[in-house]
């Protein structure tokens, strides 16, 4: 292998876990323990030919995707930071696990946007080794990707082909090699993320990373429902509203409800409908989730709005600053008002 650094571009493979590493096991698809040997060798038959210099770093131990936690994408963002200082590759490829990949790619959009190397997320449907496998195809996409776009490029995903904005994709199919799709194309006019506040005289939080969920209102909601959401206490609220953010503010109790939700924690709106948004004050109904405190958060798909919603609080950002950063477009994740 060519050592980095020299003139063939290189690229840092990261390996966290997913069908792409599993193999059948009695009890169904699990971890792999040969995938690590395996991976070098599909990594070498891809870059030989592209004349790309490989190096593969895994984080351990490997997860199905669907035990990812609150720390996950942040922790794949401080290892893949810090690997990315000694290596110095010209790109970054991470291989996730497809059901919480949109999650984390969106997480890692923001973590990593001044991360100087572009950094592609990929995985697959299929184990590796399975007949009809899309990991080599989605592999060598992921690899190519990363060589070749720009070095301040936004974080994308590799899937099916097709090269996706991580902070807009979604997964909508659970079978097909196209697993994701992006609901809406970057948002232009991306303003960056901002400095964290400064926090020297703030205690210094003795937990750990944000925890954000989100909560899909149905008709049968009731207030009680809306409480018992926030019962294991997070630290934030998406709240997956109807149509251009309306919720059913006109049952007994829920604006109070509301209202004593968002005096604990920041609450975010988003809509349920694949495009268009929220847009608060449209229906009266909505502006009586801004009076409450919700925030609006325009065309941000939930995996975005949990992602950056957990982002700011973990780099400090509260109140007003807090809303100001979530109404903003940091790097493509909503559309900025006209
Ligand atoms: N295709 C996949 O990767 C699904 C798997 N359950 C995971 O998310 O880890």
């Amino acid at each position: 292998m060519t050592p980095i650094g020299s003139q063939r571009p290189s690229v840092l493979v990261f390996a966290t876990g997913g069908t792409i590493g599993m193999r059948q096991t009695d009890a169904g698809l699990a971890p792999d323990p040969d995938f690590p040997e395996i991976l070098e060798s599909l990594v070498d038959g891809i870059c030989g030919p592209l004349g790309i210099d490989p190096r593969v770093n895994h984080l351990l131990p490997a997860i199905d995707s669907a035990n990812a936690d609150a720390d996950t994408a942040p922790r794949i963002a401080r290892t893949v930071r810090a690997r990315v200082r000694t290596q110095q590759p010209r790109g970054v490829v991470i291989l996730h696990g497809t059901d919480t990949l949109a999650f984390t790619a969106a997480r890692l959009a923001f973590e990593l946007s001044d991360l100087g190397a572009p950094v592609v997320v990929t995985g697959s449907q299929l184990p590796h080794g399975a007949p009809g496998s899309d990991a080599g195809a989605n592999l060598a996409l992921a690899l190519r990707a990363a060589v070749r776009a720009a070095l301040g490029a936004p974080v994308s995903i590799a899937f099916g082909g097709e090269l996706l904005p991580a902070v807009r994709a979604t997964k909508h199919d659970s079978v097909s090699p196209r697993a994701f799709r992006a609901e809406q194309p970057l948002a232009p006019r991306r303003e960056g993320v901002s400095a964290p506040p400064d926090d020297r005289d703030r205690p210094s939080p003795a937990r750990g990373p944000a925890r954000v969920l989100s909560m899909r209102l149905v008709p049968s909601v009731t207030a009680e429902d809306l409480r018992a959401a926030v019962g294991g206490r997070p630290d934030g609220l998406v709240l997956e509203c109807y149509g251009s953010g309306t919720a059913p503010t006109g049952r007994p109790g829920v604006p109070e409800a509301l209202r004593a939700v968002c005096a604990e924690m920041p609450v975010v709106a988003v809509s349920q409908c694949a495009a268009g948004g929220v847009a608060l004050g449209r229906y009266a109904v909505g502006a009586e989730l801004a009076r409450a405190g919700v925030i609006d958060g325009g065309d941000l798909t939930v995996e975005a709005a949990l992602a950056k919603l957990g982002f700011l609080l973990d780099a400090g950002f509260e109140g007003a600053g807090l809303m100001a950063e979530m109404t903003r477009n940091l790097v493509g994740e909503r559309t900025p008002a006209e």
